[in-house]
């Protein structure tokens, strides 16, 4: 953080930390500390669903466990807040590991309805254990002691902003770190994360646990706020809250949850006084009219498109006026609000901010800091030797999809330190070979041993790790993340740092984070990319796409290097510079096995050449040998030959 910012941030905290002395109505300090329990929930679930793109309908369900713990532990036990917010956090963060195991095996709108049902659950579990929880009657509990001293409205409402303040630090740290970059990338490819040595199983579940542990965390603070709790709150409409205050705030953004949650806390407050909803709508119609004015004036829209907002928020604001009451309309005039956010604010309210005013669009990690500063290292480390010996051995693989056997008892043996040519007509079962080889696929027959041991039973992340990396034909890359941090997201192996050194920024992460930072940039120079580290991976040419691809293979140190189809697609002066690159990773002992429909790169390339026709081998030797083979003259005459 530039001291710019954390000058900003400590008037921001100190401006928060004085709000109840300088408003003194304990109305609106009640608001303001709902605000900031909501908030810490938000950052959780943004964790969810913003960063690793899972739905989720359960938090609600989440926050009142948290709250029950507390309740429960202070009616029992008369336990303190030293005990009451450990637990709340423990307990919820054990239900969260519950609530990952259907994201484990659905997703869309199969993962929304399990984890609503969760929700739905927990809340009728509450209401029925009544030797617990005291049922439909509620817990009553008064503001907690802390040191001896019980807290008064504003010492309570001082703890919660401190506990705020903690969220935000631990979360932004958690998310700008390898763990954040992990969350993302099972956003952007799932396969794709498996083939770096990111376990999306591991990974999904570590999200769903911190994301509880905040809802936790927030649920125990807003039993004391309220200071009685009954199973009624914790309810569908308020997960829909939840959400659509990320949908509204902007997912992917600390002050987007800050924002959403104001808004969930203040709307239905809003709508219930007429006067005050009459002054927001003008004054909302006002802020419209004026940035599309702008919008329009830089040519970021088009009339149109400009006049429909402008539009309705001026209607809004013509209706407010002839509305006589609000109670009828509430839910109407939110459903409006909520399908104009979602229509035209896709980023939500912060991302349309900073898309109008072109501040930097993708979330920057501790990477971005130090990489702007390295000169980088020395990026491919050396394979180890061995040179001839064999690295990779499949025998009698089968691959089975229902009556088609995509591999039909193929062979294959790559020796280290070679480039093995994998070639044939489309559809002859070569993706499908890497599939198989990465773990992608688990084989219906055969076997595949890679370094002297198999691969069987093993999932796609322990292969990577095991020192396999690929590319992919059509291209995976984490889009919304910058070069860098695509890279990055290949050196998560480099990391030991856990969750503790992450959030207390101690000496082993901030070393290993420089390390990787400066292997990242290294490697983006040996594939040409130095200039682009910044840029979103989905803005880049499709060239550069492919190049970066093997840059963040590279990163995990692999052995063995497949590329599946890499010229596909780029002009002549790119394919140029792919095969200097691929010459270069082969001087560095790393093995390659090369997918590829340019017969020109294949037979300039390889050391050995193997054919598949129809999932079988027909043949294997030498380029010019394969090349004057009368089975693969055929294959490719009698297939679709490019
Ligand atoms: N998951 C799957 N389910 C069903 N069939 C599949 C699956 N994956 C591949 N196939 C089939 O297996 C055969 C081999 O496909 P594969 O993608 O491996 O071929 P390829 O040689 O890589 O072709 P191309 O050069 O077009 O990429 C094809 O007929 C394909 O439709």
């Amino acid at each position: 953080m530039n001291a710019r910012k954390l000058t900003l941030a400590l008037i921001a905290f100190g401006a928060l930390l004085a709000f109840p002395g300088v408003v003194g109505n304990p109305y609106y300090i009640h608001l303001v500390e709902t605000i900031m329990i909501y908030a810490i929930v938000l950052f959780g679930l943004d964790i969810v669903v913003g960063y690793t793109g899972q739905v989720s309908l359960g938090h609600a369900g989440l926050f009142g466990i948290g709250a029950y713990t507390a309740g429960v532990l202070v009616f029992k036990l008369d336990a303190s807040l030293w005990v009451t917010l450990p637990s709340a956090i423990a307990v919820t963060a054990a239900f969260g590991a519950v609530l990952a195991l259907p994201a484990l095996r659905v997703t869309g709108p199969y993962l929304a309805m399990v984890t609503l049902a969760f929700g739905t659950i927990i809340q009728i579990l509450i209401n029925e254990m009544t030797f617990l929880t005291e049922g439909p009657l509620g817990i009553t509990l008064s503001k907690p002691a802390l040191f001896g001293h019980k807290l008064d409205e504003t010492e309570f409402y001082w703890v919660v902003a401190v506990m705020l303040l903690v969220s935000l630090v631990v979360v932004h740290r958690i998310l700008r770190s390898h763990l954040g970059r992990a969350f993302e990338a099972l956003r952007g490819s799932p396969v794709a994360s498996d083939c770096m040595g990111v376990s999306v199983y591991r990974y999904k579940v570590y999200a769903f646990v911190i994301s509880a542990g905040l809802a936790g965390l927030a649920g125990a603070l807003y039993a004391y706020s309220e200071q009685y709790i009954s199973p009624n709150t914790y309810n569908f409409e308020q997960t829909v809250l939840f959400l659509l205050a990320i949908i509204m705030g902007g997912r992917k953004t600390r002050t987007g949850a800050l924002l959403g949650a104001a808004i969930i806390v203040m709307l239905p407050k809003l709508l219930d006084d007429l006067e005050m909803f009459r002054i927001v709508s003008i004054a909302l119609a006002v802020v419209v009219a004026v940035s599309a004015g702008v919008a329009l004036k830089r040519g970021k829209t088009t009339l149109q498109a400009a006049a429909i907002p402008v539009i309705g928020s001026v209607a809004l604001a013509a209706v407010s006026f002839k509305l006589q009451t609000m109670t009828d309309w509430r839910l109407s005039i939110f459903g409006l609000i909520t399908l104009f956010v979602v229509y035209y604010l896709q980023d939500g309210i912060v991302g349309f901010v900073r898309n109008a005013l072109n501040l930097r669009g993708h979330a920057a990690t501790d990477a971005d800091d130090v990489a702007a500063m390295s000169s980088g290292g020395d990026a491919l480390t050396h394979a180890g030797g061995g040179n001839g010996a064999t690295l990779l051995q499949a025998q009698g693989v089968l691959m089975q999809f229902g009556g088609l056997k995509a591999l039909n008892n193929v062979d294959l043996i790559v020796k280290r330190g070679t480039i093995h040519g994998l070639i044939g007509p489309n559809g002859s079962g070569k993706s499908t070979m890497m599939n198989v080889l990465t773990g992608i696929y688990t084989p219906t027959a055969g076997t595949v041993s890679f370094a002297g041991k198999t691969l069987a039973g093993r999932t796609s992340s322990d292969i990577a790790l095991s020192g396999v990396a690929r590319t992919f034909q059509n291209v995976q890359l984490f889009g919304e993340m910058s070069a860098l941090q695509n890279v990055m997201v290949g050196l998560h192996h480099s990391f030991r740092s856990n969750l503790l050194d992450v959030a207390l920024h101690l000496p082993r992460y901030l070393r290993e984070n420089r390390e990787a930072s400066v292997r990242a940039m290294g490697l983006l120079r040996f594939v040409g990319l130095a200039d682009l580290a910044g840029e979103e991976a989905r803005n880049l040419p499709y060239g550069k796409q492919r190049l970066l691809e093997i840059a963040r293979a590279l990163a995990l140190d692999p052995e063995l290097l497949l590329l599946d189809e890499p010229a596909a697609g780029l002009t002549a002066p790119d394919i140029k510079e792919l095969l200097a690159i691929i010459q270069k990773i082969r001087e560095h002992g790393v093995t390659v096995i090369l997918i590829e429909h340019h017969m020109d790169v294949v037979m300039s390339l390889c050391d050995t050449v193997s054919v598949l026709d129809f999932g079988q081998k027909i043949a294997e030797g030498l380029p010019a040998e394969v090349q004057a083979n009368e089975k693969v003259i055929e294959a490719y005459l009698g297939g679709q030959a490019t």
